[in-house]
């Protein structure tokens, strides 16, 4: 047997997404991945005292990966985080933390960290923090009421999704769109190309996204 016809005949390994975000399952389907299954695991994601947020995204996506229980499978989680200077901010649960979200970041620049990792069938843990600076426009009483209501900030990190009505408030963006979303794609590839995962394989078995 030829080593591509060896290859093609073993199995593809098994990968899962420990999330439950659905934008992060959306990311990877845009790029041809679907994992084989969605398994979030449930860590406490408090942060330590004095904390950053980037070294916080990459710590909390570390420990979402080596969390989960499947050792025969690649495991790969992520965790974004919206940091002000060295502030972090809540990923916002209640309309008086979005609130708090939008007051801050209302016509200045901020960071969105997303920290990626993988552990491999071998046990190997790899991660990697992708930086994003984003700039919001100043936002009216009447914008922020109207975002607010659409309830669209929950349970988001800093209390707003670039993906819907707050796209409108962005000015500017440097780095990763996907990375603020929460999975950035050409990150997330690499790294599980990187790392043995036959992604064009995988690719060609993945439905039209
Ligand atoms: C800034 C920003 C964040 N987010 C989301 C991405 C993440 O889902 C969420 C941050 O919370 P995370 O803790 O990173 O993720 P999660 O709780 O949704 O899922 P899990 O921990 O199981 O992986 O904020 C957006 O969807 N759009 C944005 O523009």
């Amino acid at each position: 047997m030829r080593e591509t016809d060896a290859r093609m005949a073993e199995p593809r390994p098994r990968l899962i997404l420990a999330s439950a975000s659905p934008r992060r399952l959306d990311l990877l389907a845009s790029v041809g991945l679907v994992p084989d299954a969605v398994e979030p695991t449930d860590i406490d994601e408090s942060e330590i005292p004095g904390e950053l947020p980037g070294p916080l995204a990459q710590r909390l996506a570390l420990e979402k990966a080596s969390a989960h229980g499947d050792t025969e499978a690649y495991v790969l989680a992520a965790d974004t985080v919206v940091g002000v200077g060295r502030r972090v901010l809540p990923k916002a649960e209640t309309e008086a933390q979005a609130r708090a979200c939008l007051a801050l970041l209302s016509g200045r620049n901020h960071r969105v960290y997303t920290g990626i990792a993988l552990r491999t069938p071998d046990g190997e843990l790899t991660a990697k923090l992708v930086e994003t600076r984003v700039k919001l426009k100043r936002l009216s009483r009447p914008e922020v009421e109207h975002y607010i209501a659409s309830g669209e900030w929950r349970g988001k990190a800093g209390g707003y999704g670039i993906q819907g009505r707050a796209g409108a408030f962005v000015i500017s963006l440097i780095g990763s769109y996907t990375g603020v979303v929460g999975l950035p794609v050409y990150e997330t590839v690499n790294l599980l190309a990187g790392r043995g995962y036959p992604v064009f394989e995988a690719r060609n078995e993945a439905k039209n996204p």
